[in-house]
């Protein structure tokens, strides 16, 4: 059997008088060393990419996170200066591109801003700034220029009990505490109706949620598995259940 196919989402941004449609290398080195596939990265070119024509071709689809905040006005929110930075064609192409891989039962897995898309997609809403909510923690990342101290593992989480997650990790009966890093400031504020909590911080953030009704295995966390892959037990093993996944699925196709 060939190696996994992963379709990775990408951000918008300038540079050099143009316009690139790209991945940070975290997350497509972590397919590779931690899923044992192949990314490749999908541009955000919204309803100009045939997305049934690359979803065919492809074994698993991830959502990377990013800095820029999906559009507001993608869930009944108010767009701001103070919200942005947004990607509204990295918007365009990523919340049809989760649901359409969910309806096919292709393996999905969404790291943070992924999350955020993964709900937004699915009917759910954000919080925004919840560092500033009431009872709730920071959950930005350090004030640093070291990527290490950026992505450093900040924070607990408890995880369900039977959950997704839970699966994934192999966690005590009870559901288990992890610990994860930390770069965000908005968070899921409805739950989509499709997805349930997998996991949650202490002061009540969603930290992992999966899809009910998918065909397919299907993660949402919102910490970053991907930059711990080579070290950390539970990115380890998320990211070697998608590569599993994506195996299976493969071995029923052929
Ligand atoms: N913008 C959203 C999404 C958070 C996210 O994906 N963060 C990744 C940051 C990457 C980096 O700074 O290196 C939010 O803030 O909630």
């Amino acid at each position: 059997m060939t190696r996994p196919i992963v379709l990775v989402s990408a951000d918008v941004r300038p540079g050099d008088g143009h316009e690139w449609h790209a991945a940070a290398a975290t997350y497509l080195e972590a397919v590779i060393t931690g899923s044992d596939a192949v990314p490749l990265v999908l541009p955000s070119l919204g309803a100009a990419i045939d997305l049934d024509a690359v979803l065919t071709r492809v074994d698993g689809v991830m959502l990377t996170g990013a800095r820029s905040n999906v559009h507001p006005s993608l869930y009944g929110g108010v767009a701001s200066a103070e919200n942005g930075p947004y990607d509204p064609q990295r918007d365009a192409t990523t919340l049809p591109l989760a649901r359409r891989a969910l309806e096919l039962g292709i393996p999905l897995l969404a790291i943070c801003r992924g999350m955020q898309e993964l709900n937004v997609a699915l009917g759910g809403t954000l919080a925004t700034e919840i560092q500033s909510l009431p009872g709730r923690r920071d959950h930005r990342a350090a004030q640093s220029d070291v990527q290490d101290e950026r992505y450093g593992l900040a924070h607990e989480i408890e995880v369900e009990a039977g959950s997704c997650l839970a699966a994934v990790l192999g966690t005590a009966p009870d559901g288990g505490v992890t610990r994860v890093n930390s770069l965000h400031r908005q968070a899921v504020d409805m739950l989509a109706p499709d997805l349930l909590a997998d996991a949650r911080a202490e002061d009540g953030t969603i930290e992992a949620a999966h899809p009910q009704a998918a065909k397919g295995w299907a993660l949402a966390t919102q910490w970053h598995p991907e930059y711990w892959v080579a070290s950390d037990e539970t990115s380890k093993k998320i990211f070697a259940a998608f590569g599993k996944a994506m195996r299976a699925r493969m071995r029923r196709a052929e």
